[in-house]
């Protein structure tokens, strides 16, 4: 068999064994600790709480899902890390640490020092910032994804990324859309993703590396701010509805997408993160709880704002994105593969958000 490059940095391995590769200088060998899918997981022991690193945590779901995992595993196991300086709250209530993902020896020194053992990757530029600066969201969502890869497999970490519908493409199935169906997206942020979901399992499979994907759909949050992506007008429609009664959509009313509430997202990283691995049949994994389009989100708004008024000004960009992803979900395979069950439908996603928003327009209104 003739020798091959197996990933930028490391050097040549002839064949497929032994598995000895060198990791920008330094060796490892997954073969050498165990073959099979499951060794990382004793990487601590079993009475021991993980130790957990969260890139990007600053973004809409970073803040969350710290909280979630500092209730789980204890306040000082769970690093949150960006680039942005932390809000004083943010800040003040468990560890954070300054981390480019694009600094590759920062986040080895990060990962050794701190004794981690689960990672999870939320860098990215979501799929309308990516569009606006292609070469940015190359280095961050490529680029950056190869450190982790590295990173991670080298020192046995369990690997968690996020996937998205924005995986998919014009030419998947749209409703619904399966698990495995062809893909080819038409953002640079979609085209990472799939990039992302092949190279962890890839890694998975050829260096034993603890890699779990999760396809999330729109997520819908109340206490943080999105990241300026493609289904974040569900977001922004509570706080415009709140404080002034209108709201400007960018998508057709039509657009019908899937989406989810937080803290179901959430929530589904915890399980999966959790999952024995001898219950994970795949190691991507499609989500889903609800789709709905801008239309049917505003008459359930309506429900208890009735004096909402929308008017449509359509983004060509961000309609063009939507009309190419999946209307459903099919997520079948995690319903029955390890559980995977939503708790948020629409009625009780609006009724939530309604309640915190408005909740925190009072608290503002007060001040
Ligand atoms: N929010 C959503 O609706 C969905 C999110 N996802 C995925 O979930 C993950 C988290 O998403 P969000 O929190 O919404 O994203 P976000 O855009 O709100 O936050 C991303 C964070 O990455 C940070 N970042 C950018 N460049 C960086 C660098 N060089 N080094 C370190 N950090 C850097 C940013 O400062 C930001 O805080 C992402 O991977 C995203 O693709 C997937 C589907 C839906
Ligand atoms: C669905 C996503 O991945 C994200 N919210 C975006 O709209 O870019």
């Amino acid at each position: 068999m003739s020798c091959v490059r197996a990933v930028r940095g490391l050097a040549p391995v002839c064949g497929f064994q032994p598995l000895t590769v060198l990791s920008r200088g330094v060796s490892f060998s997954p073969r050498q600790v165990a073959s099979d899918a499951s060794f990382h997981s004793v990487s601590f022991s079993e009475s021991d709480h993980p130790r957990v690193l969260i890139t990007g945590g600053l973004g809409q779901l970073g803040v969350g899902l710290a909280k979630l995992l500092r209730k789980q595993f204890g306040k000082y196991n769970v690093i949150l890390s960006d680039i942005r300086k932390p809000p004083a709250h943010v800040y003040q209530s468990g560890p954070f640490i300054y981390s480019d993902i694009l600094d590759y020896k920062n986040l080895r020194e990060i990962v050794v020092n701190n004794r981690i053992s689960w990672l999870i990757h939320y860098s990215v530029l979501l799929s309308a910032v990516g569009e606006a600066n292609v070469s940015l969201a190359r280095d961050v969502n490529i680029t950056g994804l190869h450190n982790i890869l590295d990173i991670t497999a080298e020192h046995g970490l369990r690997l968690f990324i996020p996937s998205t519908i924005g995986a998919f493409g014009p030419t998947s199935p749209r409703d619904p859309t399966p698990d495995l169906c062809i893909q080819r997206p038409r953002t640079i942020y979609g085209v990472s993703k799939v990039h992302a979901e092949l190279m962890g399992e890839y890694y998975h499979h050829r260096y034993g590396l603890d890699f779990r994907c999760l396809r999330y759909p729109g997520i819908i949050s109340a206490d943080s701010q999105p990241g300026r992506g493609t289904t974040d007008y569900a977001v922004q429609i509570f706080h415009d509805a709140v404080k002034a009664g209108r709201f400007v959509c960018n998508l057709r009313p039509d657009t019908r997408l899937p989406m989810m509430f937080i803290d179901d997202c959430l929530r589904a990283t915890l399980e999966v993160l959790e999952a024995p691995p001898e219950t994970l049949g795949m190691r991507t994994y499609n989500i889903s709880a609800l789709s709905f389009t801008p239309e049917e989100l505003v008459q359930e708004i309506r429900r208890h704002l009735p004096d909402l008024q929308v008017t449509y000004e359509i983004d060509p960009v961000r309609q063009a994105i939507a009309d190419s992803w999946p209307m459903v979900l099919d997520d079948s395979s995690a319903r029955s593969d390890w559980g995977w069950k939503h708790n948020y439908g629409l009625p009780e996603l609006v009724q939530t958000m309604l309640n915190f928003t408005g909740s925190d327009s009072r608290k503002a209104r007060a001040k």
